[in-house]
C-alpha cells in the first residue's frame, strides 16, 4: 500500500507546524522520518493516522484521499504504535491486544476463535505471550511498548505507523522490533531518533527540520556528515563498516 502526502500543512495551537510536506512511502517499503526534537515528525505521522486534520493539502492512501475513507475503513488499512499511550484503565495484556481486532468487527460483536488465534500469534511474535494475563498497567515501559506493537500487528493492516517505536526498549528489543517490522512485508512509516537504526533498516529516509522536508532518499545518500551537521548541529563520521553497513559515529561537542 502506498501512502503519499501532497503539500501537507498542519496547525497546532494557532501555529503552522507543517509547511507543505510532500512525502511518499512506497508499497511494502520501510520509510524512516528523522529530524531534531520538535521538527514535526509526530505531527506528520498524526496527519497520516488521522488524529490531526491537515489545514491544507491531503494524505492519499493508494491514490485515494484519506478523508474519503470512513474512519473504520482507514483503521483496516493503517495501524499505529503511537509515542504516548496513557492507559489508566485496568486491562489485561490480552484485552489490549484484542482491541486491535475492533476495526474488523461490528459493534458488540463477540471475539471469535479466529480473533483469539490472531491475538495469540501477535503476542508470540513480539514475545509477550507469557504476559497474557498480566494487567497492562503493571508492565514495564518496554513490555508495554511490545504489547502495543502486538496490538498493531493484530489489526492486520497493510500499513503500520510507528512513532519512535524503540522508545523504552533495550538494544536487544530495538533490533528485534526493527527485524520484525522489516520481515512483515507491509508499508511501514517510522519516526526514528537513532540514526544508526535508521541507516540499517530503512529503505528511504525523510529528514525534517522546522516543519519542512529538507532531504529524502536512500540512507547512504541522505545521512552525510554535512546533513547531520546542518540539521542536528553535531559532528559525526559516516562510514561503511566491514560488513557493508552504514554507520554514524558521533563526537562529543566538547572534543571537536
Ligand atoms: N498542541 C500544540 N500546540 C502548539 N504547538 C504544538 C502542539 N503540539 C506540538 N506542538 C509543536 O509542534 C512542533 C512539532 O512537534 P512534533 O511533536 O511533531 O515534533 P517531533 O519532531 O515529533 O519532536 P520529538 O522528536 O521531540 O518527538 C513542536 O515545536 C511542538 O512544540
Amino acid at each position: 500500500m502506498e501512502i503519499r502526502t501532497d503539500d501537507l500543512h498542519a496547525m497546532l495551537g494557532g501555529t503552522e507546524i507543517l509547511h507543505g510536506i510532500d512525502f511518499t512511502a512506497g508499497d511494502r517499503s520501510l520509510v524512516g522520518v528523522i529530524g531534531p526534537n520538535g521538527s514535526g515528525k509526530s505531527t506528520l505521522l498524526k496527519c497520516i493516522y488521522r488524529v490531526l486534520k491537515p489545514s491544507e493539502g491531503a494524505v492519499f492512501v493508494d491514490g485515494q484521499p484519506l478523508s474519503e475513507y470512513r474512519v473504520r475503513d482507514s483503521a483496516k488499512k493503517i495501524a499505529v504504535l503511537a509515542q504516548h499511550n496513557f492507559y489508566n484503565f485496568e486491562f489485561t495484556v490480552q484485552d489490549v491486544v484484542l482491541m486491535g481486532r475492533a476495526p474488523h468487527k461490528r459493534a458488540l460483536e463477540r471475539d471469535s476463535a479466529a480473533d483469539f488465534k490472531i491475538v495469540h500469534e501477535a503476542m508470540e511474535r513480539v514475545g509477550v505471550a507469557s504476559l497474557r494475563d498480566r494487567l497492562f498497567s503493571t508492565l514495564s515501559g518496554g513490555e508495554q511498548q511490545r504489547v502495543l506493537l502486538a496490538r498493531a500487528l493484530a489489526q492486520q493492516t497493510p500499513c503500520l505507523i510507528l512513532d519512535e517505536p524503540t522508545n523504552h526498549l533495550d538494544i536487544k528489543y530495538q533490533l528485534e522490533l526493527l527485524d520484525l517490522v522489516r520481515s512483515l512485508d507491509r508499508t511501514v512509516i517510522a519516526a526514528i531518533h537513532d540514526l544508526n537504526i535508521a541507516a540499517m533498516y530503512c529503505d528511504t529516509i525523510f529528514v525534517m527540520q522546522s516543519g519542512h522536508i529538507v532531504a529524502a532518499g536512500a540512507p547512504r545518500d541522505v545521512l552525510t556528515r554535512s546533513l547531520i551537521r546542518s540539521v542536528y548541529e553535531v559532528d559525526a563520521d559516516v562510514f561503511t563498516d566491514s560488513d557493508g553497513l552504514l554507520r554514524v559515529l558521533f563526537y562529543p561537542q566538547s572534543l571537536v
